[in-house]
């Protein structure tokens, strides 16, 4: 039985080699190393406190349509006003609505690192990253076999770039150390069955070296939710849906901010 994740990517490398035979690697490679250089990612997310990445989504296989985002680089510029540490950008389009044009653009607007989100496949897909001003590139694990992780981690280091390596399990939590990451998010969204468990970060984050920087994805509803995450050792969360259904985002992104300053004590531990 395929996955959605099987879906996604299958739609995703369909939709590379279209953009591919448009604009072959050598151009795409030629304009990367025109752009100016990639900002510090790892940087901004080892600055004090728990940081927040910002996300650009319009929707996703499991909400379907959640804000159409008519004005990407508003957003954008919303969030960074806020106090976002990161912005992201979701470039897939078929199940998440969104584009590289829309990474251009909240690359005009803002000053923070960049990441761009997507299921990278291939290094054609890291190339274009850097020609449309990211600074730091997703990749899922669970979407790639071992070898082909270790090589786009390297793409990404070469180019200047930060990697977020996304884990689900144990077992991808492990590949993704001996691949040498050292940012490691973990998505309470298992991407093969959309369900959320906020859990997943309590029970694979504390197996992390100290070393390794550690993302809370997914499923952040507000600061008691950030609160929970940085208890469990969180650098950063990584909030997406809340923030763009939400009447405010530049202070729903100050809000977690602020709670990230001083993490209080969690309920939980209390
Ligand atoms: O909207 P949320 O629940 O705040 O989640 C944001 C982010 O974690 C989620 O969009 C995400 C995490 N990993 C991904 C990989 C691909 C697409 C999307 C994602």
């Amino acid at each position: 039985m395929t996955s959605v994740l099987d879906d996604i990517v299958a739609g995703v490398r369909e939709d590379v080699a279209a953009r591919e035979s448009v604009r072959p690697l050598a151009e795409v490679k030629a304009r990367a190393a025109d752009a100016p250089p990639a900002r510090d990612g790892l940087a901004a997310l080892l600055a004090p406190g728990v940081g927040v990445i910002a996300e650009v989504k319009r929707s996703s296989p499991s909400r379907g349509a959640l804000a159409s985002i008519a004005d990407p680089a508003a957003l954008a510029a919303q969030y960074e006003a806020g106090g976002a540490r990161v912005i992201s950008v979701l470039t897939e389009h078929r199940r998440f609505g969104g584009s590289l044009a829309d990474l251009d653009a909240v690359r005009a607007r803002v000053d923070v690192p960049l990441l761009r989100k997507d299921f990278v496949v291939g290094s054609y897909q890291v190339h274009e990253a850097r020609a449309h001003g990211a600074d730091l590139v997703l990749l899922i694990v669970a979407a790639l076999e071992q070898n082909v992780l270790i090589g786009l981690l390297e793409r990404i280091e070469s180019l200047g770039m930060t990697a977020l390596v996304e884990v689900h399990t144990e077992g991808e939590a492990s590949r993704a150390l001996d691949a040498g990451a050292r940012v490691i998010g973990v998505n309470a969204r298992n991407l093969k069955t959309l369900d959320v468990d906020r859990s997943t970060f309590e029970r694979i984050a504390p197996g992390l070296p100290s070393c390794v920087v550690k993302i809370a994805e997914s499923g952040v509803r507000g600061p008691l939710d950030l609160i929970e995450y940085a208890s469990c050792g969180a650098d950063a969360v990584l909030v997406g849906e809340t923030l763009v259904v939400g009447a405010d985002p530049r202070q729903a992104v100050a809000d977690l901010v602020t709670a990230g300053a001083h993490p209080a004590t969690p309920r939980a531990a209390r």
